[in-house]
């Protein structure tokens, strides 16, 4: 079986009257290690998929395996286990504790996971040894993502879900970052989703799932998946 397996996932909003269907029987796989796009426009469902692929919410319908296991039946405080231990989150805007070090923001998310890496080892991968003793504020954007990104790694988790990790930053900062998570799928096998309305950065994925009007409308596969280097937005 792939790794994450989506089958035929539903989820509703219900607002006052009416009923938004942002997920409507959605179905895709991810293999170990590799690293998918999610790509599709604002309001197509994306962070419903990452929400409920990330256990922040379950499905109304469907099944949601992550390495053989059915988190859409996981009780609340299996997926508080979940989402501890299994899944590293990056987000657009970094959401690093601001009186923290570098380090010891990346040492926070080791100390809640069993299987944690060692912490100075994580901090070497993503290059910030030398700005472990600094504060975000003191910081460039693509460094806060690093860190970000260190810190979803410290736990090692079975999934790194990002969310838009490049959108706000500039092209060449952005092209770090996603040369780091192309090296993370790469180097640790870690299975890496990044969801984003940028088709420019759909090239480099291994594969893309083109999700529109809360459907899967498309996934293709790039068996020789370009370098960063050599994409243009
Ligand atoms: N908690 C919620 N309550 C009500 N409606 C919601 C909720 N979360 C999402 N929606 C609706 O579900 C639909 C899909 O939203 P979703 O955030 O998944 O899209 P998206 O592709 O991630 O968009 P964006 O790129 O703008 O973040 C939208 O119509 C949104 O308004």
């Amino acid at each position: 079986m792939s790794y994450v397996k989506v089958i035929d996932e539903y989820k509703r909003y219900t607002m006052g009257e009416s009923e938004i269907v942002a997920n409507n029987g959605i179905t895709f796989d991810v293999e170990q290690g590799q690293f998918a796009v999610i790509l599709g426009p604002s309001g197509a469902g994306k962070s419903t998929v990452l929400n409920i692929l990330g256990g922040m919410d379950s499905p109304d319908e469907g099944h949601v395996y992550v390495d053989n296991k059915d988190i859409s039946q996981y009780s609340k405080k299996q997926l508080t286990a979940y989402r501890r231990e299994d899944v590293g989150f990056v987000f657009q805007f970094y959401n690093l504790v601001p009186n923290l070090t570098a380090r010891e923001n990346v040492e926070l998310a080791s100390q809640i996971s069993p299987d944690a890496l060692d912490v100075d080892e994580v901090m070497e991968s993503v290059g910030l040894t030398e700005r472990r003793d600094n504060f975000p504020a003191q910081l460039s954007g693509g460094e806060q993502q690093r860190v970000a990104i260190a810190r979803a790694l410290a736990k090692n988790p079975k999934l790194l879900l990002c969310d838009e990790p490049t959108g706000a930053l500039d092209i060449e900062t952005g092209k770090q970052i996603l040369r780091l998570l192309q090296n993370t799928a790469r180097e640790f096998n870690t299975t890496v989703i990044v969801i984003t309305h940028n088709a420019q950065i759909a090239p480099m994925a291994d594969r893309v799932i083109y999700i529109h009007d809360a459907k899967v409308k498309e996934i293709v596969e790039n068996p020789h998946p370009r370098s960063v280097d050599d994409i243009e937005w």
